[in-house]
């Protein structure tokens, strides 16, 4: 398929996980109704974005209410899905993962975060993603006929060596369920979307939660969807709407063809290196 239409759900997170799923279900059913085949829910969708209660709403695969509820939605309404985000219990360990699936249900994939957000702003916001959560170690492309999709989240997408290694294997849609915070959004959310699209020449999407002035995290918003050149072609504001884009997959090729960034790299003085397996 060499276009289509994407959906990115930007959805106001709320304490009570039931009324998060139900929120998410229904945007995913009115992204369906407006011809998407391609549905994003933001960082976290089914819990605040606040580390001590990761625990707390953590599931494990397949039985989780928000798994279910995901691959349920993927098959009745035929689109595939990168579920945001969630906390997975697998064991001892929780991880921040994205599951995606498939139109028929079925699970495609998963990208656990392997930057945890361990920050302490000047502005005073200090998150400790490692303190309730551990970190991947899996570079995610998922071969689709909607181009190979590359998934990470949030804050892995300020490694450029980990959005550069996801195009080496193949990945032409890069796909980023987020939450960026009222610091670092204004300053960088727009700018690294569109540096790592026009470094790799791919479709760069970023799905964020809607701003929430009273919740604990204050979300950015903006969710987004760049092309290969670098242009927005879709963007939200801060509160909870859709935003809808077109991927034109033959874009990719003519970026590259034009500006061929990928074959000029010079291989023979430098490497990137994927060491773990
Ligand atoms: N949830 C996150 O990873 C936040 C990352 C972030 O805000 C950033 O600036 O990076």
């Amino acid at each position: 398929m060499q276009r289509y239409k994407v959906a990115v759900c930007q959805m106001t997170i709320h304490q009570e996980k039931e009324k998060n799923l139900v929120r998410a279900r229904e945007m995913i059913a009115r992204a369906a109704r407006q011809g998407a085949r391609l549905v994003v829910l933001p960082e976290m969708f089914n819990c605040p974005y606040v580390a001590r209660l990761f625990p707390r709403y953590a599931e494990s695969y397949p039985e989780g209410p928000s798994l279910q509820m995901l691959s349920r939605a993927a098959r009745e309404e035929g689109v595939y899905l990168v579920g945001g985000s969630l906390p997975e219990r697998d064991g001892d360990q929780v991880y921040n993962t994205s599951f995606i699936f498939a139109p028929d249900g079925r699970l495609l994939g998963k990208h656990r975060k392997m930057h945890l957000f361990d920050v302490e702003l000047a502005s005073g916001l200090t998150v400790k993603e490692s303190s309730t959560i551990g970190a991947g170690n899996q570079v995610t492309v998922i071969p689709s006929e909607l181009g190979d999709l590359g998934v990470a989240i949030c804050y892995d997408i300020r490694f450029p060596e980990l959005m550069r290694l996801m195009v080496l294997k193949g990945a032409r849609v890069v796909v980023i369920p987020a939450a960026f915070n009222m610091t670092t959004g204004p300053a960088h959310w727009e700018l690294v979307f569109r540096m790592r699209a026009i470094d790799n020449q791919a479709y760069f999407i970023g799905a964020s939660p809607a701003r929430d002035p009273m919740a604990p995290y204050v979300a950015y918003g903006h969710s987004l969807v760049v092309d290969p050149w670098g242009n927005v072609v879709s963007m939200a504001r801060e509160g909870e709407e859709i935003v809808y884009a077109e991927i034109d997959l033959d874009l990719i090729e003519k970026t590259r063809s034009e500006l061929p960034l990928l074959r000029h790299r010079r291989t023979d003085i430098y490497a990137l290196e994927l060491l773990a397996p």
